[in-house]
């Protein structure tokens, strides 16, 4: 890791096409240590496709990748989860069937290599245990713990999500759309959660909506046709009138 360098994630130049649309359009994106960054913008701005980019789901056409200045453009997805980079899961890759305990401990003894002993009861481990019991009670899990993920609130389903991303200790998580679905009235303990993760991790968050996006934040990025529209910090993003009439458009239009 090159010292002093504030930038852990960094993308010069990237494009994706489908055919004839550039879904990532010249995009050169910094995110820093430490970072809380939002990456917002109107449906199709391809916000998604960068992600896909970032973990390497996806190749792009042309540009590069860098994670702590080195090369990651062309790494398989596993690799980069074992370098850092780490998105939340989506919510149909827990399984229903066993218990927030279950879950997490696998998913740390999976991260410890620890896995090609997995007939061994999990809870031998020490180093397992203490990890499982932060991530629970770090994500309000404790309480549910014994209870199946089937019989979970949505919201806690979404807390489990990030606790099993934590659980691969990322050096980056990128955050997709953690309240996208989850009742009002289960946001709450997700934003205090989210704002509560460790201050090393370097967040970017991405997500439409804005009451997140503006209490989280304290950078933003606009994708609008899948590439950048505007950037900056919370204050003059959420006082661009372009920007504003970008969101204005896409509430109109639907
Ligand atoms: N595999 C694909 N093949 C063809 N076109 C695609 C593909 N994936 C995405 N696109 C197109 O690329 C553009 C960006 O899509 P993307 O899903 O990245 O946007 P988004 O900002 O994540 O949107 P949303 O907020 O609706 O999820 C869209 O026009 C979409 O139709």
């Amino acid at each position: 890791m090159p010292a002093g360098t504030a930038t852990v994630l960094e993308t010069r130049s990237l494009v994706k096409r489908f055919g004839g649309l550039a879904a990532t359009d010249d995009v050169s994106l910094k995110v820093e240590r430490g970072a809380r960054h939002a990456l917002i913008g109107p449906n199709g701005a391809g916000k998604t496709t960068l992600i896909n980019l970032l973990t390497g789901v996806l190749e792009p056409t042309s540009g590069t990748i860098a994670l702590d200045g080195a090369d990651i453009t062309h790494l398989a997805p596993h690799r980069r989860v074992r370098r850092g980079v780490v998105r939340t899961f989506q919510i149909n890759q827990l399984f229903n069937a066993l218990t927030p305990l279950q879950s997490l401990a696998l998913a740390v003894s999976v991260h410890l290599g620890r896995s090609a002993r997995w007939w061994r009861p999990l809870g031998s481990d020490p180093r397992v245990v203490e990890s499982t019991e932060r991530l629970l009670t770090q994500f309000r899990l404790a309480d549910v713990m014994n209870q199946t993920v089937g019989e979970l609130a949505y919201g806690k389903r979404r807390l489990l999500e990030i606790a099993t991303a934590l659980a691969c200790e990322p050096r980056v998580l990128l955050l997709d759309e953690p309240v996208a679905g989850v009742p009002e009235g289960e946001r709450q303990e997700i934003f205090e959660t989210i704002n509560a993760l460790p201050a090393d991790v370097s967040i970017l968050l991405i997500e439409h909506d804005m009451d997140l996006v503006f209490n989280f934040a304290r950078r933003v990025t606009v994708l609008v046709n899948g590439a950048v529209f505007a950037e900056g910090d919370v204050a003059t993003i959420s006082n661009d009138p372009r920007v504003k009439a970008v969101y204005l458009g896409e509430d109109v239009h639907g």
